[in-house]
């Protein structure tokens, strides 16, 4: 089989713009025990990531899919929630050409897939996606954390099968899961979604562990029942409503009809 089979170009040209965005080549992160924390997505106009919970939804343009696959090869993971894993199956690799699996040697460039699953109900097999990936040398094994002391045995055995893990932690805690992963080997990690993820990542008590947004919106409206992304209400000293979370040091960069929105969290 031709290895560069449905591989991705994205053109040198394009690369420049992001670099400042990006984690630094030598692995160094902004705190010493967590890795560097980008969260990205692709938005509707209307602020949806998908059309319903459960409808894979495409918003990305050609420009911005390669994109997103070659933020996936800058970072060492990728972390999703298990509504996303459930309603996607997807595969959660990179295809940019070059990389492991799409040209390049073993697994090299191909980011480590984290599913947040608090009781392990993400049904998977050897069917899924990720799987299927991972039996063809494109893509990692996940690691799905979890707040099970014993995770289902089967469950254990098939992940580990492939070479991924269940991690265990008391409770669902952004800091307490960014240090484990740390820990684990991951110098960065990409959050893609999906709403609640993202929502409860920017609750103020957990924004300060992002280092950079990147967010493509395209230009559709999905309309009403989308899954979307607005984080809860904040309120100033004397109960007024204020503003849930801002960027600053703002880019914007048109890429074919979407355009990609990049920059830090204001804290
Ligand atoms: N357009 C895009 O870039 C993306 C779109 N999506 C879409 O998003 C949709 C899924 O989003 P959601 O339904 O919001 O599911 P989700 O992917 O955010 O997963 C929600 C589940 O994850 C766990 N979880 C997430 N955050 C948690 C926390 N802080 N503490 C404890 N448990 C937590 C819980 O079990 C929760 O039920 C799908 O339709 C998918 O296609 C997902 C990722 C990116
Ligand atoms: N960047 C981006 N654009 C879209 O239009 C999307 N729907 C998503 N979704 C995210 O990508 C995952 C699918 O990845 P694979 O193509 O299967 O590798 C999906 O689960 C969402 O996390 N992202």
């Amino acid at each position: 089989m031709d290895s560069t089979r449905d591989a991705l170009e994205f053109p040198d040209s394009d690369r420049g713009f992001l670099e400042p965005q990006l984690p630094p080549h030598d692995g160094s992160t902004p705190r010493p025990d967590m890795p560097f924390t980008t969260l990205t997505f692709a938005t509707s106009l209307d602020s949806s990531l998908a059309l319903s919970p459960g409808a894979r939804t495409v918003l990305s343009g050609p420009q911005s899919k390669a994109m997103t696959h070659y933020l996936r090869s800058r970072h060492d993971g990728i972390l999703i929630g298990v509504g996303t894993a459930v309603a996607d199956d997807p595969g959660l690799n990179c295809r940019i050409a070059g990389v492991g699996g799409y040209g390049g040697e073993g697994l090299e460039g191909q980011p480590r897939p984290i599913v947040i699953d608090p009781s392990a109900r993400w049904d998977f097999s050897d069917d899924s996606k990720l799987f299927q990936l991972c039996t063809q040398g494109r893509g990692r094994a996940p690691w799905i954390v979890t707040t099970l002391q014993e995770p289902p045995a089967e469950k254990k055995a098939l992940l580990e099968k492939y070479g991924g893990m269940f991690i265990t932690l008391d409770k669902i805690d952004w800091s307490d899961l960014l240090v484990t992963l740390q820990s684990n080997g991951l110098r960065s990690v990409m959050i893609e979604g999906g709403a609640q993820v993202i929502n409860s990542l920017l609750e103020p008590s957990n924004m300060s562990l992002i280092d950079r947004v990147i967010i493509t919106i395209a230009p559709t409206w999905l309309g009403q029942g989308g899954v979307v992304v607005s984080p809860a209400r904040r309120f100033d000293i004397e109960g007024k409503a204020i503003s849930a979370a801002r960027l600053t040091d703002v880019k914007w960069y048109p890429f074919g009809e979407d355009v990609v929105l990049c920059g830090q969290m204001r804290v």
